[in-house]
């Protein structure tokens, strides 16, 4: 079958099966040998992207051209895509020039060509590349949202870049002015160095910066990385001379190379190693140092990086290794960080673990990538539909889906989808309840994660994120790891606002204070960035923890988050009740429910505790739970209990079968939402 024939198969498909273009295109694989794809995903992907983006100009020029009239064996998605290649792509159309579709095409040559000319002056474009900035321009299906490239220190520095890849373009003062030429035709060529978090530059999205091209890209001196998800690695601001990091959940590799990055500016790899000049440090000399790091000679720090997915873990080997990170960090490709032991020798020095665990993915920008598909009016069809046939302006902006939340008082809305956070799994839910279970399945996993990186006998500080918009995956479970008897045995607490990095500590968007149960010292603590704000960033959520007796310095600093959040009796400990769940100094109440404490968010037992969960945007209260299902979204048996599988994992009623998650389910696919 031909690269034409399945990018049609993929556009035609219902998209209600198939979450975005991407989920489509890659995430056929391994599900249905019969439907895998033939051509490489990427071609199809490219394909298909590119001719919805360009389809309101080719609908135009294909019905003017009478195209579907004369070539009866075409189909509108087909003419859509052939003409695509034709009259845009640069190789034309990838298929022998005898072939039957490509000679359907070219036999209208002169035609199309001219309709062409006509459709590009009907829009005012002086050339096909003016043509092409209003189409991209036109794709755009929502905000601006900047291209964020963190300068790789491991191999060179933000001047060489400004003398190199980015000579002759424009410093302009902030994020807003870079968004603002991203919407001028053509895009200007300017750039924004990061306030917040150093060696980071935003450039306009699109062609203008055509990163696969760059050699600086190609060789790992430029990442492409959301602002958002440096906060981690900067956060958790790690010091050669304090110990090994863990990054437990590490693939593709982003904040594990960070962490390198910063590192190596912190001396890590000794002077030889400094990128001055853009010298990344000799392979010879890193191996040599991962060598003595294994056999424990070095007092420099190493990350341990774990991934438990093995195809992932590939991607982390790679990425690690283009960065020029491979020196400092040892990967352990499929290995469950949950099945690291922390008593382990090689674990001993670990003080500082980084945790970015599986999420639903809801804060991820361009997650609905393709463009709305505009077809040409079927010659065979006497009523077509929208969006084809009709007379659709080319310009129509499409509505950008929405984060469904489980209040959506609007029984008529598209149902919600939740994708994983990885562009590949997705998963479409049928109700809120489900939306609800997959997030307290989520958040059930998370919290696990965050207490087994608690019990490294030497840590002093663990950073949390996720790039969720959902309080149940972010605020909820910062309060439940507070509250658990791993953070109460260790003394964990939140690292203060006032004791962060600078960056973090300037940053502006905080904790939802009604999700931390009105504690704003817990919200202030921790930092989100809200996509669509204006400030060019992902939706993400991140909290560092430190140890409570310790401090990053192994004193108790003064003023260092006062005593924290929970009520204390005289000598200083915190007050608890028979579960160990700990109660807030803001309200009286407890910090958890029992349930949301043990990790499942139902309402199994009669929960007279505070609801933090007043964020009318995210997991839902137990009225609305109430209001739509009078016992929760989970099958329960004669005595009113939730039935549980061995994993603990609750069925849900919908489906009658345990909470799903990642398209998998069962608790091995707890990671699910694989990133
Ligand atoms: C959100 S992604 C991490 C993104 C990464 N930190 C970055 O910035 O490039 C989560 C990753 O954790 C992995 N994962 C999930 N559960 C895990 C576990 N128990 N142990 C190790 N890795 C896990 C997933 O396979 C996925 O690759």
């Amino acid at each position: 079958m031909s690269l034409y024939h399945e990018a049609a198969g993929i556009l035609s498909g219902p998209s209600s099966h198939g979450g975005s273009l991407k989920s489509r295109v890659f995430g056929n694989k391994d599900k249905d040998k019969d439907k895998e794809l033939k051509s490489p995903p990427a071609a199809v992907y490219a394909l298909a992207l590119e001719s919805s983006k360009w389809s309101p100009v080719l609908k135009e020029v294909i019905e003017s051209a009478q195209l579907l009239q004369k070539e009866r064996k075409l189909t509108p998605v087909l003419a859509v895509l052939l003409v695509h290649d034709f009259l845009v792509a640069k190789g034309g159309i990838a298929l022998p020039q005898t072939h039957g579709l490509r000679a359907a095409v070219e036999r209208h040559k002169a035609r199309l060509t001219s309709e062409f000319t006509r459709a590009r002056l009907r829009r005012k474009c002086s050339s096909v590349d003016a043509l092409r900035h209003l189409v991209e321009a036109d794709a755009r299906t929502g905000p601006v949202h900047p291209r964020w490239i963190r300068v790789n220190t491991l191999k060179t520095t933000v001047d060489d870049q400004l003398e190199t890849t980015f000579v002759g373009w424009d410093v302009v003062p902030t994020v807003q002015d870079v968004i603002r030429a991203a919407t001028e035709s053509p895009p200007k060529r300017v750039l924004c160095l990061d306030g917040h978090i150093p060696n980071l530059i935003a450039v306009p999205p699109g062609p203008v910066f055509d990163f696969a091209k760059a050699d600086a890209y190609k060789t790992g001196a430029l990442i492409l990385q959301d602002k958002a998800s440096c906060f981690p690695a900067y956060l958790l601001d790690p010091r050669p001379e304090e110990g090994d990091i863990i990054d437990a959940c590490a693939a593709p590799g982003n904040k594990t190379t960070h962490l390198a990055a910063i590192l190596a500016e912190r001396g890590a790899f000794g002077s030889e190693s400094a990128p001055a000049g853009a010298s990344a440090p000799r392979q010879n000399k890193k191996k040599q140092k991962q060598r003595q790091k294994i056999q424990g000679q070095s007092e420099q720090s190493t990350i341990f990086a774990f991934e438990k997915d093995k195809h992932r873990a590939q991607t982390l080997d790679s990425m690690v290794k283009l960065a020029g990170s491979d020196g400092v960090t040892i990967v352990h490709p499929g290995h469950d960080f949950l099945k690291a032991d922390p008593a382990a020798a090689q674990f001993r020095n670990v003080r500082a673990l980084l945790l970015d665990p599986s999420c639903s993915g809801s804060g991820i920008v361009g997650r609905d990538d393709a463009p709305e598909l505009y077809l040409p009016a079927d010659a065979s069809a006497p009523n077509p539909t929208t969006p084809t046939g009709t007379k659709e302006k080319y310009n129509k902006k499409r509505k950008r889906p929405q984060a469904s939340t489980p209040n959506d008082e609007n029984s008529s809305k598209p149902l919600p989808q939740l994708v994983g956070d990885d562009g590949e799994t997705f998963t479409v839910l049928s109700s809120d309840a489900e939306l609800r279970a997959r997030i307290a399945a989520l958040a059930a996993f998370q919290l696990s994660l965050l207490q087994h990186a608690f019990s490294f006998p030497a840590a002093r500080r663990v950073t949390y994120s996720t790039c969720s918009i959902h309080a149940g995956e972010n605020e909820h479970v910062v309060l439940a790891a507070l509250a658990s008897p791993a953070a109460r045995t260790d003394g964990w607490r939140l690292l203060a606002r006032a004791d962060q990095p600078r960056g973090m500590r300037d940053w502006p968007v905080r904790g939802d204070a009604a999700a931390c149960a009105g504690d704003e010292a817990v919200a202030d603590a921790c930092v989100r960035a809200n996509r669509d704000d204006g400030r060019g960033v992902m939706g993400f959520f991140v909290a560092a923890f430190v140890r409570d007796a310790l401090g990053l310095d192994g004193e108790k600093k003064e003023g260092e988050g006062e005593d924290g959040p929970f009520v204390r009796d005289d000598d200083g400990r915190i007050v608890r009740d028979q579960h160990g769940i700990p109660t807030l100094k803001a309200t009286g109440d407890k910090a958890v429910t029992v349930d949301e404490f043990y990790g499942v968010e139902d309402d199994d037992e009669d929960d007279d505790s505070s609801d933090s969960d007043s964020d009318d945007s995210d997991s839902g209260s137990d009225e609305d739970e109430g209001e739509e299902d009078s016992d929760g979204p989970f099958a329960r048996d004669a005595h009113g209990r939730v039935i549980r599988d061995g994993a603990g994992l609750p069925t849900l009623k919908s489906t009658g079968r345990t909470v799903q998650l990642g398209g998998g389910g069962g608790a091995d696919e707890w990671g699910g939402f694989e990133d």
